[in-house]
This record gives structure tokens, C-alpha cells and sequence, in this order.
């Protein structure tokens, strides 16, 4: 399997080399270059198998020779056994054709852990044949950080930098960044928002010099790792309700389009499902894009889900490589529009194929704490704010009532206790793991929203 680059100017890499180099050198994402097929009898095979036997029989025709199958189920079931629940990604019910797919049974409560804890894997086995060390910078809205870290923390062949919007993550999600003791880790609160950070974390990338003096290796979703491990629980998901016999509907909260783009992915493959539904919260660019037809940027609005407080988002541009026929020129055109003036505007066929693949819903802050509200008072169950945006657009967007409907339920919702406090009364408890993460020391270094400044921080903090 080859990964070429969005933009279409960069060397086509195999999997391995896909994973340790994050973004393309022509500024582009890595995709594989055809949508490997599973078919009917495949997808039929997968029912009744452990989520670990799933996961390599999705992944394995994406890593090429990277690993042997023998290394490839090792590395699967070391990354899983870290999950506290048997299942790893289970189902619950909220009623009879509506589904949660819990995300966040992994170590750091979000369903980052499910490709994080994995990559962390890959990354030491990969490293330790090539004799190499990385620097790892990060951008998070708040999950995506405290899950590299986890997966990172004491590792000699890795040092690990999280730029994190100062002030705009949760208490718990800060401290899942800043409190882990090892040398190797560093988080960086920038005075910015997500967007800043990512986009500092991209012109890192694209300073050549500095990329190769520091071994520069990212590990959000612009990798293509992340999104690959991502594909798993749809396939999971929608067997266990009936599939490929049946179609499945999928609503997920969005914010940078990876975990949306994995199920696009899961469909490529095969997977019969139904609707893809985007749910944004108030930062709803891409609920806009696909009402105008416009990709206009308007600044990050600060919300009660601030993981998805996002408005350049990044994975998108993976989907415009196949709505406009994979020509790469033609994505660097858009991007350079979006770059210079805040925005673009998508071609009529653009728009026809984004409307076919995929339906969008909003929740503004009043619809996601009245979720929250009567998902308790009629099931039991807390959500979290980015799970309650998924719910409300759900109930939007619900389509054919016979097909069931899986919304991802993406954190634990004592990540963010304030939001769901206000909305209940009860303030959601973190697992007895985690019950001193508030009498834990804090390391934290204040960063300009400054590339120099960031760079001098990064090549300062590493270890030879
Ligand atoms: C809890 C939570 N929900 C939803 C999202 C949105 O996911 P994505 O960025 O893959 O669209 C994120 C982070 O991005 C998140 O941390
Ligand atoms: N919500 C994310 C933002 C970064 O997304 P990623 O999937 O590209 O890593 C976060 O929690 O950090």
C-alpha cells in the first residue's frame, strides 16, 4: 500500500514512513492511494470476534510489510490492554433504534486513546528498529494532548511537546496535561485558540530545518495512523447491529474531521452505512459548508465542548483529495484560498458529492446542556458536552427510524464536570485512578502564539 499526498507534490511514502512523517513536504496530508475493499462475506466474518481481531483484519491491508502479522496482533492487543472494559468500544442503548458507541473506556477518558494508544505502539517498535529518536509536537483543544502524553510518557526515544489554547480546556483535561512527572513531556499552554496552535504545529512542519534538526514526528489526526485506527470501531459498531445484512447510521461530533473521515473510510471499504451525519457545536463551519457550499472561517467561539472549539479542520482536505477526483493541485488551490482569505468556495459537483456522503446538524449551548439534562432524566445516563451535541443533531437528522442510529459518545463526562454539573446537579466522579489528579504538582510553560518563541521552547526542552 502507497500513501500519497493530498496536494500532490510530495514522494508517495509506505505506511511506516506515512506514520513517522506526519505532514506531507508539500504541506499536504497522506491517504492511501485506493480504498482497500472488504466484502460482504469479510464484513459478515468479523461478527462475534474480539475487537482486537477486528482491528487487525480492518488495519491490516493499510500497513503493507510495515509489520508481520505475528508483530501487528502484538502491538494490537499491548495497545487495547489498557481499556477498562472488556468490549474496548461497547454499545449502550438510549432508545430502541438509538445507539452511544462509548469511546472512552481508554486510559485518558476520550476516544483519542483508541488510535493514540495504538500509534504509541507502533511508534516504539518502529523507532527501535530504526534506531531513531522523534520529537512529538502536538496541538490539542484538550483530549488529543493528555492522550499523546499517555501514550508517550517515559519513552527514551521520544520527547513529547503539547501546545494546548491556555485558559480554553477543561480543569481535568489541563491537568491530564500538565501534571505527568517524566522528563520527557512538556506541555505548553499558547495564548491562542486551537486553531493557532495547529497552525503554528503546521508552519513547524513546513520549516524544513527545523523539522529535520529536531526529527519533527506529529501525532494528531494529520497522521494517518490516527485516522486508520479510528475505521475500527465502525466496523465493530455496525456489525454488531446487523450489518452488512442491515444499514447503520453514524452521528458524530465534530471538530477536526478525523473521526467523521474514519467512517467515510469505513464506507470506501464496504461498509453499508446509511448516513454519516456532522454534528457541530456553535464553531459550525462545517455545518455551514455544507448548507452554502462555502468554507468560510469566522474565529473560534469558546463553548461548553471545547474539544470541538475548531474552525480550520484539518482532515477536511482528505476529503476534498476525493471530492475533487484526487487532483492534488487542485486541494492546494483551495487551500492557499483558505490560507490567504479565510475561506473557499466549493466546485457545484463538490458540493453535490460532500451532500451525498454526508448530512450536518448544529447544537447551540442551550440545545447541548437541555440534552444533557433529559438524556439523565429519561435513560440514567451522563454525557459528556461533545456526546450531548452528537445526541441533539441526531434527533435532527434522524432519517429512516428503522435504520439504527450510533452516535459517538466521545469522552467520559467527568472530563468536563462544570458543564455537566450545571446541567444535572451531579458532578461526575473520575475513576479512583485518577480521584488525586487535583493534589498532583502542575508543569506548564506559557507560550506566545509565535513560531520563534515555540521552536526556542522545543529545541530547549529536548533531550539530546
Ligand atoms: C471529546 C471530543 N469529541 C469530539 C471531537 C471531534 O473529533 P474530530 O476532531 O476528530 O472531529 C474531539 C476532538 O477533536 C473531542 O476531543
Ligand atoms: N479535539 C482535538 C483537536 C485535535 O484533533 P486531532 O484529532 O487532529 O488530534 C483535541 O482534543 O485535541
Amino acid at each position: 500500500m502507497k500513501y500519497v499526498s493530498t496536494r500532490g507534490a510530495a514522494p508517495d511514502l509506505n505506511f511506516e514512513e506515512a506514520m513517522l512523517t506526519g505532514l506531507a513536504r508539500d504541506g499536504g496530508l497522506y491517504v492511501p492511494e485506493s480504498w482497500p475493499q472488504m466484502s460482504t462475506d469479510e464484513i459478515a466474518a468479523l461478527a462475534g470476534l474480539s475487537y482486537e481481531e477486528v482491528a487487525f483484519r480492518v488495519m491490516r491491508p493499510f500497513i503493507g510489510d510495515t509489520f508481520t502479522d505475528a508483530e501487528f496482533r502484538d502491538i494490537i492487543a499491548r495497545a487495547y490492554a489498557s481499556f477498562g472494559h472488556a468490549a474496548r468500544v461497547p454499545l449502550s442503548q438510549l432508545d430502541p433504534n438509538l445507539f452511544l458507541m462509548e469511546l472512552h473506556h481508554g486510559p485518558t477518558l476520550a476516544f483519542k486513546d483508541v488510535a493514540m494508544q495504538l500509534i504509541g505502539q507502533m511508534f516504539q517498535v518502529a523507532l527501535a528498529r530504526r534506531g531513531q529518536r522523534v520529537t512529538i509536537v502536538g496541538a490539542t483543544s484538550g483530549d488529543t494532548g493528555s492522550a499523546a502524553i499517555e501514550a508517550f510518557r517515559g519513552l527514551d526515544a521520544v520527547d513529547v511537546f503539547i501546545l494546548f489554547p491556555d485558559g480554553r480546556v477543561s480543569d481535568v483535561q489541563r491537568r491530564q496535561m500538565t501534571t505527568p512527572s517524566e522528563a520527557n513531556v512538556h506541555a505548553l499552554a499558547v495564548k491562542g485558540d486551537f486553531d493557532d496552535c495547529q497552525a503554528r504545529l503546521k508552519d513547524m512542519f513546513n520549516d524544513f530545518a527545523f523539522r529535520d534538526a529536531v526529527g519533527l514526528a506529529g501525532v494528531n489526526s494529520i497522521n494517518w495512523a490516527r485516522v486508520l485506527a479510528q475505521v475500527v470501531y465502525y466496523f465493530t459498531a455496525a456489525v454488531s447491529l446487523g450489518a452488512p445484512h442491515r444499514k447503520v447510521s453514524f452521528t458524530v461530533p465534530t471538530g477536526n474531521f478525523g473521526d467523521i473521515f474514519a467512517g467515510y473510510v469505513a464506507k470506501r471499504m464496504g461498509l453499508p452505512i446509511d448516513r454519516l451525519v456532522i454534528a457541530t457545536n456553535r464553531n459550525d463551519i462545517l455545518h455551514r459548508t455544507l448548507e452554502t457550499g462555502r468554507y468560510q472561517t469566522e474565529g473560534v467561539t469558546p463553548s461548553i465542548s471545547p474539544s470541538m472549539d475548531i474552525q480550520v479542520s484539518s482532515n477536511f482536505e482528505r476529503l476534498l483529495f476525493d471530492l475533487y477526483d484526487r487532483e492534488g493541485a487542485a486541494v492546494d488551490q483551495l487551500m492557499s484560498d483558505l490560507k490567504n482569505g479565510g475561506s473557499f468556495a466549493l466546485s457545484q459537483g463538490a458540493v453535490d458529492r460532500l451532500r451525498e456522503e454526508f448530512d450536518s446538524g448544529r447544537a447551540d449551548e442551550d440545545e447541548t446542556r437541555a440534552t444533557i439534562t433529559r438524556v439523565r432524566q429519561t435513560t440514567g445516563q451522563i454525557v459528556c458536552p461533545h456526546t450531548a451535541v452528537g445526541i441533539k443533531v441526531a434527533a435532527d437528522r434522524r432519517g429512516d427510524p428503522s435504520v439504527p442510529m450510533v452516535v459517538l459518545a466521545t469522552a467520559h463526562a467527568a472530563k468536563f464536570p462544570d458543564a455537566v454539573e450545571a446541567a444535572t446537579g451531579l458532578r461526575p466522579a473520575l475513576p479512583p485512578r485518577m480521584a488525586d489528579l487535583f493534589d498532583r504538582p502542575e508543569r506548564v510553560t506559557q507560550v506566545d502564539n509565535d513560531l520563534a518563541a515555540l521552536q526556542a521552547t522545543i529545541r530547549e526542552g529536548r533531550r539530546a
